[in-house]
């Protein structure tokens, strides 16, 4: 017979997305029903798992449905809201779960809207997210999520500019484009430490930093001002952008930031008056030198008017309305907070020692 303390006992070994450590251990098992053949469960999951709620809830369903010998149809898991506060990171005391750079071998391969666009993945699905823009030699985030105005000050702490419930901060902020363009590396050192240290980021979930293409410089300060969850590189399929895309990815192993994965970006392109599909630049170049590399894939992006006409128009957080490009720009997202959780359930998070 099934009761509730064996299903709760279930329940309590499976995995936490955000800490992979199990849920019981952690206060996130709620109310559990048996009516019964009949199941029902609450799990608590924080606002971190949100992007992949819905697959987390399925996984739990699935080992349910096995262990108990039930029918799916018998078996309801539900999310709960789950409370849990980042903790300061690092030297510039970031309060963030996870902190990833999106990064390229070149310019002009669409960093910057990949960037965006996982910020507004993981926010639409309910996280708390945070975009820096520390592009020196291109800061386009303003001007792609149409955001004009400067942020304040209070207290000596920058206020960044909230958009869709989005915060952002900018290098275009700070300094005039044609002024950062010559700086070297201990005034770009200087610039991305105060971004992050002098930044009122409130609570995050996820940090998002669009970094300049190639340099290391900014990578390796990084790398010493706070612990990165890792990083994504955006590429094109074209052979020639492949060869800058493994040396960023070799940059990032360099000063031992974890590559999440690559993006191919303007994969293909899908022509909307006959439906031809044209490989303008290649494609699957990346996928085939990710798994050489031994890097994860987190997937491609078609080459869309719709995508382009949005960044020129401040509009790049609108892509998730739009029917075509958005299914890819959400599985790039999901797959990178997919492959975040795999590495949480393989190396749990040590738990915090209790205050006495
Ligand atoms: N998949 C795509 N389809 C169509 N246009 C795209 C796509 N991806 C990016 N773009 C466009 O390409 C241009 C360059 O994109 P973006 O600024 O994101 O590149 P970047 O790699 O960050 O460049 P830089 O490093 O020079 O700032 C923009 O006009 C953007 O709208």
């Amino acid at each position: 017979m099934i009761t509730a303390d064996s299903v709760r006992k279930l329940v309590s070994s499976f995995p936490d997305p955000e800490t992979g450590r199990p849920v019981g251990q952690l206060g996130q098992v709620g109310e559990v029903r048996v009516e019964g053949d009949r199941v029902h469960v609450g799990l608590g999951l924080t606002s971190w798992a949100a992007p992949i709620q819905d697959e987390t809830l399925t996984r739990l369903r699935d080992r349910l449905v096995s262990e108990l010998g039930i029918e799916e149809s018998d078996c309801v898991v539900e999310a709960l809201p789950h409370e849990r506060k980042a903790e300061k990171l690092g030297q510039v005391g970031v309060t963030a779960k996870s902190v990833i750079a999106v990064g390229s071998g070149k310019g002009g391969v669409g960093k910057s809207t990949i960037a965006t666009s996982i910020a507004y993945g993981l926010k639409n699905a309910g996280a708390r997210v945070g975009l820096m823009d520390a592009d020196v030699y291109g800061p386009s985030v303003p001007h792609l999520v149409g955001i004009n105005e400067r942020p304040t000050a209070i207290n000596q702490r920058l206020q960044p500019i909230e958009k869709d419930g989005l915060k952002l901060i900018s290098m275009g902020f700070m300094v005039p484009a044609e002024e950062a363009i010559v700086w070297r590396g201990p005034m770009l050192h200087g610039a991305v430490t105060q971004m992050l240290r002098d930044t009122d980021w409130g609570d995050l979930d996820y940090l998002v930093i669009d970094m300049p293409p190639g340099t290391g410089d900014i990578a390796l300060t990084l790398s010493q001002l706070l612990p990165l969850t890792g990083a994504v590189v955006v590429c094109t399929p074209q052979d020639v952008a492949l060869l800058d895309a493994v040396k960023a990815i070799a940059m990032f192993r360099k000063v031992s930031i974890p590559v999440l994965g690559v993006v191919e970006n303007m994969s293909y392109f899908l022509c909307p008056d006959n439906g031809q599909r044209y490989d303008i630049f290649g494609n699957g170049g990346a996928k085939a030198k990710a798994a050489q590399l031994g890097v994860p894939f987190l997937g491609e992006a078609p080459i869309s008017i719709d995508l382009r006409k949005r960044g020129d128009d401040g509009q790049t957080g609108g892509n998730y309305a739009d029917d075509y490009i958005a299914p890819y720009l959400w599985n790039i997202t999901r797959q990178m907070v997919r492959n975040i959780a795999a590495s949480h359930a393989e190396k749990p998070a040590t738990p915090s020692l209790p205050v006495l």
